[in-house]
Protein backbone atom coordinates (compact mmCIF):
# COMPACT_ATOMS: atom_id res chain seq x y z
CA UNK A 1 0.00 0.00 0.00
CA UNK A 2 1.32 3.35 -1.06
CA UNK A 3 2.23 5.41 2.14
CA UNK A 4 0.12 8.75 2.65
CA UNK A 5 1.75 11.66 2.16
CA UNK A 6 1.96 14.32 4.89
CA UNK A 7 2.60 17.88 3.49
CA UNK A 8 1.41 20.54 6.08
CA UNK A 9 0.32 17.96 8.91
CA UNK A 10 1.58 18.37 12.69
CA UNK A 11 3.39 14.84 12.80
CA UNK A 12 2.89 14.33 16.99
CA UNK A 13 3.74 11.31 19.15
CA UNK A 14 6.71 9.33 19.79
CA UNK A 15 7.95 9.42 16.10
CA UNK A 16 11.69 9.82 15.19
CA UNK A 17 12.46 10.13 11.00
CA UNK A 18 16.08 9.79 10.55
CA UNK A 19 18.24 10.73 7.90
CA UNK A 20 21.87 9.63 7.74
CA UNK A 21 24.29 10.44 4.76
CA UNK A 22 27.64 10.90 3.94
CA UNK A 23 29.34 14.16 4.27
CA UNK A 24 27.70 17.71 2.53
CA UNK A 25 24.99 14.99 1.12
CA UNK A 26 22.45 17.66 2.15
CA UNK A 27 21.09 15.85 4.96
CA UNK A 28 20.70 18.81 7.20
CA UNK A 29 19.05 21.07 4.50
CA UNK A 30 16.95 18.40 3.58
CA UNK A 31 16.53 17.35 7.77
CA UNK A 32 15.32 21.14 8.26
CA UNK A 33 12.46 21.11 5.19
CA UNK A 34 11.68 17.70 6.29
CA UNK A 35 10.60 18.77 9.78
CA UNK A 36 8.91 22.45 8.45
CA UNK A 37 6.63 19.84 6.62
CA UNK A 38 6.08 17.91 9.62
CA UNK A 39 5.82 20.55 11.81
CA UNK A 40 8.86 19.51 14.15
CA UNK A 41 12.16 20.09 14.99
CA UNK A 42 15.38 18.26 13.26
CA UNK A 43 17.88 17.34 15.60
CA UNK A 44 21.75 17.78 13.85
CA UNK A 45 23.89 15.48 15.76
CA UNK A 46 26.79 16.30 14.26
CA UNK A 47 26.70 19.80 15.62
CA UNK A 48 27.40 17.64 18.96
CA UNK A 49 31.06 16.83 17.33
CA UNK A 50 31.95 19.61 16.01
CA UNK A 51 31.43 21.51 18.90
CA UNK A 52 33.25 19.07 20.92
CA UNK A 53 35.74 19.71 18.50
CA UNK A 54 35.81 23.33 18.53
CA UNK A 55 36.32 23.43 22.34
CA UNK A 56 39.02 20.99 21.98
CA UNK A 57 41.23 23.04 19.46
CA UNK A 58 40.28 26.13 21.15
CA UNK A 59 41.86 24.17 25.05
CA UNK A 60 45.07 23.13 22.49
CA UNK A 61 43.82 19.26 23.79
CA UNK A 62 44.28 16.43 21.78
CA UNK A 63 41.53 15.40 19.39
CA UNK A 64 42.69 11.58 19.89
CA UNK A 65 42.73 12.27 24.45
CA UNK A 66 39.05 11.24 25.26
CA UNK A 67 39.44 11.24 28.87
CA UNK A 68 40.67 14.79 28.54
CA UNK A 69 37.91 15.86 25.93
CA UNK A 70 35.40 14.29 28.39
CA UNK A 71 36.84 16.15 31.39
CA UNK A 72 36.48 19.86 29.61
CA UNK A 73 32.28 18.84 27.82
CA UNK A 74 31.69 18.41 31.54
CA UNK A 75 33.12 21.67 32.40
CA UNK A 76 31.60 23.15 29.71
CA UNK A 77 28.07 21.44 28.99
CA UNK A 78 27.10 21.97 25.44
CA UNK A 79 23.07 22.94 24.88
CA UNK A 80 21.81 21.71 21.26
CA UNK A 81 18.67 23.94 20.77
CA UNK A 82 16.63 22.19 17.81
CA UNK A 83 14.37 24.08 15.73
CA UNK A 84 12.84 23.07 12.75
CA UNK A 85 14.38 26.28 10.63
CA UNK A 86 17.96 25.61 12.02
CA UNK A 87 19.42 24.07 15.05
CA UNK A 88 21.69 26.52 17.43
CA UNK A 89 24.35 25.29 19.83
CA UNK A 90 25.72 26.84 22.67
CA UNK A 91 28.13 26.55 25.40
CA UNK A 92 27.30 28.26 28.31
CA UNK A 93 25.95 31.84 27.12
CA UNK A 94 28.22 31.36 24.16
CA UNK A 95 26.89 30.42 20.82
CA UNK A 96 29.27 28.15 18.75
CA UNK A 97 26.86 27.71 15.64
CA UNK A 98 28.79 29.84 13.68
CA UNK A 99 31.87 28.56 14.08
CA UNK A 100 31.36 25.05 13.71
CA UNK A 101 31.87 24.78 9.98
CA UNK A 102 35.33 26.35 9.55
CA UNK A 103 38.03 24.31 7.46
CA UNK A 104 39.80 23.47 10.84
CA UNK A 105 36.74 21.73 12.50
CA UNK A 106 35.96 20.18 9.31
CA UNK A 107 39.65 18.54 9.16
CA UNK A 108 39.51 17.66 13.33
CA UNK A 109 36.12 16.54 13.69
CA UNK A 110 36.48 12.87 12.58
CA UNK A 111 39.12 11.91 14.32
CA UNK A 112 36.61 13.45 17.88
CA UNK A 113 34.08 11.42 16.37
CA UNK A 114 35.88 8.21 16.06
CA UNK A 115 36.17 7.99 20.46
CA UNK A 116 33.87 5.81 21.93
CA UNK A 117 33.70 7.81 24.85
CA UNK A 118 32.40 11.19 22.95
CA UNK A 119 30.23 9.07 20.81
CA UNK A 120 28.92 7.88 24.00
CA UNK A 121 28.20 11.32 25.38
CA UNK A 122 26.73 12.56 21.95
CA UNK A 123 24.38 9.66 22.07
CA UNK A 124 22.96 10.72 25.53
CA UNK A 125 22.66 14.13 25.18
CA UNK A 126 20.57 13.18 21.50
CA UNK A 127 18.63 10.03 23.59
CA UNK A 128 17.37 12.89 26.33
CA UNK A 129 15.29 15.20 23.36
CA UNK A 130 11.65 14.94 23.57
CA UNK A 131 10.28 13.17 20.60
CA UNK A 132 8.78 13.93 17.68
CA UNK A 133 11.70 15.26 15.70
CA UNK A 134 13.68 14.22 12.50
CA UNK A 135 17.52 13.24 13.58
CA UNK A 136 20.27 13.78 11.19
CA UNK A 137 24.03 12.29 11.09
CA UNK A 138 25.83 8.89 10.18
CA UNK A 139 24.19 6.54 12.61
CA UNK A 140 21.07 7.98 13.52
CA UNK A 141 18.87 4.76 12.52
CA UNK A 142 21.54 2.21 13.19
CA UNK A 143 22.47 3.04 16.94
CA UNK A 144 20.93 5.91 18.08
CA UNK A 145 17.42 5.74 17.22
CA UNK A 146 17.08 1.96 15.47
CA UNK A 147 13.51 2.46 16.93
CA UNK A 148 12.65 4.91 14.43
CA UNK A 149 9.45 4.96 12.16
CA UNK A 150 11.25 5.95 9.17
CA UNK A 151 15.19 5.89 8.03
CA UNK A 152 16.65 7.54 4.85
CA UNK A 153 20.25 7.21 4.04
CA UNK A 154 21.42 10.44 1.20
CA UNK A 155 24.23 9.87 -1.38
CA UNK A 156 25.37 11.58 -3.49
CA UNK A 157 29.01 11.80 -6.00
CA UNK A 158 32.03 13.35 -3.95
CA UNK A 159 31.87 15.86 -7.02
CA UNK A 160 28.33 16.89 -7.18
CA UNK A 161 29.26 17.58 -2.94
CA UNK A 162 32.49 19.44 -3.53
CA UNK A 163 30.30 21.87 -5.96
CA UNK A 164 27.89 22.13 -3.49
CA UNK A 165 29.62 22.78 -0.61
CA UNK A 166 32.14 25.23 -2.97
CA UNK A 167 28.93 27.57 -2.36
CA UNK A 168 29.41 27.64 1.22
CA UNK A 169 33.17 27.61 1.80
CA UNK A 170 35.95 29.50 0.10
CA UNK A 171 38.33 26.87 -0.97
CA UNK A 172 37.77 25.35 -4.88
CA UNK A 173 36.09 22.08 -6.05
CA UNK A 174 38.97 20.03 -6.29
CA UNK A 175 40.16 20.79 -2.97
CA UNK A 176 36.83 20.33 -1.38
CA UNK A 177 36.11 17.44 -3.03
CA UNK A 178 39.61 15.46 -1.83
CA UNK A 179 38.56 16.66 2.18
CA UNK A 180 34.94 14.70 1.55
CA UNK A 181 36.75 12.08 0.30
CA UNK A 182 39.29 11.81 2.81
CA UNK A 183 36.47 12.81 5.87
CA UNK A 184 34.14 9.49 4.47
CA UNK A 185 37.10 7.49 4.55
CA UNK A 186 37.33 8.40 8.06
CA UNK A 187 33.71 8.37 9.08
CA UNK A 188 32.90 5.00 7.62
CA UNK A 189 32.93 2.87 10.79
CA UNK A 190 29.92 4.50 11.51
CA UNK A 191 28.70 5.71 8.25
CA UNK A 192 26.56 2.60 7.05
CA UNK A 193 23.30 2.45 5.95
CA UNK A 194 20.41 0.87 8.13
CA UNK A 195 19.24 -2.13 6.59
CA UNK A 196 15.73 -0.97 6.97
CA UNK A 197 16.75 2.44 5.77
CA UNK A 198 15.67 4.23 2.30
CA UNK A 199 18.77 5.16 -0.02
CA UNK A 200 18.46 8.45 -2.14
CA UNK A 201 20.89 9.23 -4.45
CA UNK A 202 20.45 13.47 -4.37
CA UNK A 203 22.89 13.92 -7.56
CA UNK A 204 19.78 14.15 -9.94
CA UNK A 205 17.32 15.86 -7.73
CA UNK A 206 16.89 19.38 -6.08
CA UNK A 207 16.82 19.97 -2.24
CA UNK A 208 12.68 19.95 -3.13
CA UNK A 209 12.68 16.88 -4.75
CA UNK A 210 14.54 14.98 -1.76
CA UNK A 211 12.40 16.50 0.58
CA UNK A 212 9.21 15.53 -1.22
CA UNK A 213 10.48 12.21 -2.01
CA UNK A 214 10.91 11.60 1.51
CA UNK A 215 7.17 13.07 2.77
CA UNK A 216 5.93 10.55 -0.17
CA UNK A 217 7.54 7.77 1.27
CA UNK A 218 6.48 8.58 5.01
CA UNK A 219 3.95 5.98 6.77
CA UNK A 220 0.95 7.61 7.75
CA UNK A 221 1.28 7.04 10.49
CA UNK A 222 4.55 5.76 11.79
CA UNK A 223 5.99 5.31 15.82
N1 LIG B 1 19.44 18.02 -4.23
C1 LIG B 1 19.99 18.45 -3.13
N2 LIG B 1 19.87 17.73 -2.01
C2 LIG B 1 20.46 18.13 -0.89
N3 LIG B 1 21.21 19.26 -0.76
C3 LIG B 1 21.35 20.03 -1.82
C4 LIG B 1 20.76 19.66 -3.04
N4 LIG B 1 21.06 20.59 -3.93
C5 LIG B 1 21.81 21.49 -3.31
N5 LIG B 1 22.01 21.18 -2.01
C6 LIG B 1 22.85 21.96 -1.10
O1 LIG B 1 23.97 21.19 -0.66
C7 LIG B 1 24.57 21.88 0.44
C8 LIG B 1 25.01 20.89 1.50
O2 LIG B 1 23.87 20.50 2.19
P1 LIG B 1 23.90 20.28 3.79
O3 LIG B 1 22.46 20.23 4.19
O4 LIG B 1 24.78 21.25 4.47
O5 LIG B 1 24.54 18.82 3.85
P2 LIG B 1 25.04 17.97 5.09
O6 LIG B 1 24.18 18.31 6.26
O7 LIG B 1 24.88 16.54 4.63
O8 LIG B 1 26.46 18.35 5.28
C9 LIG B 1 23.54 22.90 0.92
O9 LIG B 1 23.94 24.19 0.47
C10 LIG B 1 22.27 22.46 0.21
O10 LIG B 1 21.38 23.52 0.00
N1 LIG C 1 25.84 10.98 14.04
C1 LIG C 1 27.02 11.47 13.65
C2 LIG C 1 27.10 12.78 13.12
C3 LIG C 1 28.32 13.25 12.74
N2 LIG C 1 29.42 12.48 12.90
C4 LIG C 1 30.75 12.98 12.58
C5 LIG C 1 31.18 12.67 11.17
C6 LIG C 1 31.41 14.00 10.50
O1 LIG C 1 32.71 14.07 9.91
C7 LIG C 1 31.31 15.03 11.61
C8 LIG C 1 30.47 16.25 11.26
O2 LIG C 1 29.19 15.80 10.91
P1 LIG C 1 28.21 16.73 10.06
O3 LIG C 1 26.97 15.96 9.81
O4 LIG C 1 28.07 18.05 10.73
O5 LIG C 1 29.10 16.88 8.75
P2 LIG C 1 28.71 17.13 7.27
O6 LIG C 1 27.77 18.30 7.31
O7 LIG C 1 28.06 15.90 6.77
O8 LIG C 1 29.96 17.48 6.56
O9 LIG C 1 30.78 14.38 12.76
C9 LIG C 1 29.33 11.20 13.39
O10 LIG C 1 30.33 10.50 13.48
N3 LIG C 1 28.12 10.72 13.77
Amino acid sequence: MRAAPLHGTLYTGRVIVTIDGVAASGKSSVASGVARALGVPYVSSGLLYRAATLLALEAGAPLDDARALLTHLRAHPLRLEALAGGNRLWAGERELTDELHSTRVDQGVSAVAALPEVRAWVDAQLRALPEPFVAEGRDMGTNVFPQAGAKFYLTASPRVRAERRAQERPEDVPAIEAALIERDRRDRVQSAPAPDARVIDTGPLSLEGVIGTILAALPARSA
